[in-house]
């Protein structure tokens, strides 16, 4: 056992040309095979661990103390290949290179060898020290796969220690075998080519004797970005003109592409290294590909898709229900706020709003927004470790593409619904701008958790749970509308990726209890201050009378259009900050958590289908400026402020005989 000592200093971004650290190493390999985990164990940092692909969208940092070394260690985006295609291989390979780990740790899924190999294939030519993890025996184990650690370890010509990172087993050999392997020369496996290949890549060892053989390589596919990083100038053009001629001869005289031939060749030889070390037996359980048959089915899927959407809301309004009104009426209520009024009653008006204001944003915190956000935060957590979350994305692969989307997008567009922004976050994985477009937009409609708190916990509580879920109905249909319309009219490439499925895997307690935490707690962290800060200002401006000013100054369009009383166009500017902060800053505002006593039941569903696609909150805003653009930001505030107005009014008209 070794001694690692961690502390949590973390990163989004590269930029480190000149390490402080005894060492650096670094966690590479496809997604989804366990690298946060190592990274997360190892530092302590609690970085998102998901059983979906593309969990980790930039690259974090932390440090260990080991054997009296500090060590750096890096946390990557998953990648398959050290291709050109998408943003996670470019920051990757850009890290590679600009920042040059002392070792790779390349982590291995055990249970998806051949595909693995792929990527370490490629790390091989990098000439960088690696060390091989060779992750989720355990899985491998359980679905019929052995694969011979030491067969691995000679034909790679690397060290291989077989872990099962979420246990912790393997993880100190891991770093026991890095920390030995640093400064080492490797005399690892080089990949064969075959011969046409051989003869353009020797061709180039002639012509530019000094230049490492993965840049070659990357000259012979093309890839500029690659090259230049590696080279000067001068020598970067002269390499990638005479690969660009290499290339074109082989095109036309042997009729073959030289993407495909390098492509074939890697797949061939991780096939021929799978097939020698890896022995398949009957697995034991078969108990989880049946019920995988029934999740990934056409139609049986789809009705347990339905099912577990409609399940997931009715358990959120329930428990969330009850906590919400044990909270407000057996805590804050008779603890709280009833006794800040009798002590305040006798103050200024000023100082004693400021007290009473405060105490209940903090109230509507607590009591509105915690209770809901937690409990659907547990559940997709469970979602997305059970690995269900990419049978999900599997099913809708058909919608998907109507949309203008691949299959793989809708996991960003289910993680919208819990929040907006590393939903949006997540769409760089996505193949093409195009798509990424599409994407976002719709995701920036997806109902939020916030938006959640605001549907369940005023229409489910004070109008009905089916009313509550039409307005999801009603936001879908919104949605693939808006898809359906935008996957026509965009003009861009469409992208042909492959989605991975994950396994699927009993969910951790621990796991769930631990993601529903942290992801609590960053809301109370980000949300707490604006919510005290908003609602003490509310009060001050209250007592000096400006509320009204500005309440009566956009009447026409609350109560003249809308028909909503004065009021509420105040809630709705706060919840620009945070979403369920309209809510809540209407609770202030009325002096009640009892919508019933202020508003029909109209007027509460089109508060709570206003707040949902009107503006996206400040948050979203920008990361979507970061992820599309000005332009494209703009574009969408004033759609969305567009859309709910004209909701807004429909729902005036026609709901009164709904509801
Ligand atoms: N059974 C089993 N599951 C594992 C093991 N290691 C990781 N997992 C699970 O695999 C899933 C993916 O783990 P992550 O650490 O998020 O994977 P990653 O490589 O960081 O993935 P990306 O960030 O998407 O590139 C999670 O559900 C983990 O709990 C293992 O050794 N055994
Ligand atoms: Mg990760």
């Amino acid at each position: 056992m070794i001694r690692i000592s961690s502390s949590c200093c973390t990163s989004e971004s590269g930029g480190k040309n000149k390490s402080p650290y005894d060492m650096t190493i670094a966690f590479i390999g496809n997604p989804s095979v366990g690298k946060s985990v190592f990274f997360s164990r190892l530092t302590g940092v609690g970085v998102e661990v998901s059983n979906y692909p593309g969990t980790t969208v930039a690259l974090k940092r932390g440090i260990v103390k080991a054997r009296g070394k500090t060590i750096e260690v890096v946390d990557l985006p998953g990648i398959y290949s050290l291709g050109t295609t998408n943003e996670d291989e470019k920051v990757t390979k850009r890290f590679l290179i600009e920042d040059r780990p002392d070792i790779i740790v390349n982590v291995l899924d055990a249970s998806r060898l051949e595909r693995n190999l792929y990527l370490t294939l490629q790390l091989l030519e990098l000439d960088i020290p690696m060390v091989i993890a060779l992750n989720q025996v355990d899985l491998a184990a359980d679905l019929g796969i052995l694969v011979d650690a030491d067969g691995l370890s000679e034909l790679l010509g690397l060290p291989v220690v077989p872990t099962v990172a979420t246990r912790g087993i393997g993880l100190d050999d891991v770093m026991l075998v890095a920390l030995a392997e640093q400064g080492k020369t490797q005399e690892h496996h080089r990949v064969g080519y075959s011969q046409l290949i051989r003869q353009a890549l020797s061709s180039l060892d002639y012509a530019f004797p000094n230049v490492p053989p993965s840049v070659k390589t990357a000259a012979l596919l093309d890839d500029a970005e690659f090259v230049d990083l590696c080279c000067m100038p001068p020598e970067a053009n002269a390499l990638l003109s005479s690969a660009r001629r290499l290339r074109k001869n082989l095109e036309m005289e042997h009729g073959i592409s030289v993407p495909e031939t390098v492509a074939r060749d890697l797949y061939g030889e991780a096939g021929y290294i799978v097939d020698s070390v890896v022995s398949r037996f009957e697995p034991k359980k078969s108990l989880r590909e049946k019920i995988d048959a029934i999740l990934t089915s056409p139609n049986f899927g789809i009705a347990v898709l339905i099912s577990a959407l409609l399940l997931t809301f009715l358990l959120v309004f329930r428990v969330g229900g009850f906590l919400e009104t044990w909270i407000v009426d057996e805590v804050f209520e008779p603890y709280v706020i009833q006794p800040a009024e009798a002590v305040t009653s006798d103050m200024p008006p000023i100082l004693g709003n400021l007290i009473v204001y405060s105490l209940r944003g903090v109230e509507a915190g607590f009591a509105i927004a915690i209770p809901y956000i937690a409990v659907f935060y547990a559940i997709l957590s469970i979602f997305e470790d059970s690995g269900y979350l990419t049978r999900a994305a599997f099913l809708l692969d058909n919608l998907a593409h109507k949309l203008g989307l691949h299959g793989r997008a809708v996991i960003p567009l289910v993680l919208g619904f819990g929040c907006n922004v590393p939903a949006i976050m997540a769409v760089h994985a996505l193949g093409t701008r195009r798509e990424k477009r599409i994407a976002s937009v719709l995701i920036s409609l997806v109902p939020c958790s916030a938006r959640t708190v605001i549907i369940l916990g005023l229409v489910g509580t004070f109008v009905g749970f089916w009313p509550a879920v039409s307005i999801y109905v009603l936001e879908m249909f919104i949605i693939v509308s808006l898809g359906w319309i935008l996957g026509r009219s965009l003009p861009g490439q469409k992208s042909g990726f492959i989605m991975e499925m994950t396994p699927l895997r009993k969910p951790e307690l621990k796991s769930t209890i631990k993601k529903t935490w942290m992801k609590s707690r960053e809301f109370v962290y980000i949300a707490f201050p604006l919510l005290l800060i908003g609602s003490a200002f509310l009060g001050v401006v209250d007592a000096l009378g400006l509320l009204s000013i500005f309440q009566d100054f956009v009447e026409p369009i609350s109560v003249g259009l809308l028909g909503l009383p004065s009021f509420v166009v105040t809630a709705l500017v706060f919840g620009i900050l945070r979403k369920e902060m309209a809510l809540q800053i209407l609770a202030v505002l009325a002096g009640t958590a009892n919508f019933a006593a202020i508003l029909t039941p109209v007027q509460m569903y089109q508060f709570a289908v206003i707040t949902t696609i009107y503006i996206p909150c400040v948050a979203t805003i920008a990361v979507l400026k970061h992820e599309l653009g000005t332009k494209d930001t703009a574009l969408i505030v004033s759609f969305t402020t567009l859309l709910a107005l004209g909701m807004g009014i429909l729902i005036r008209v026609f709901g009164p005989s709904f509801l």
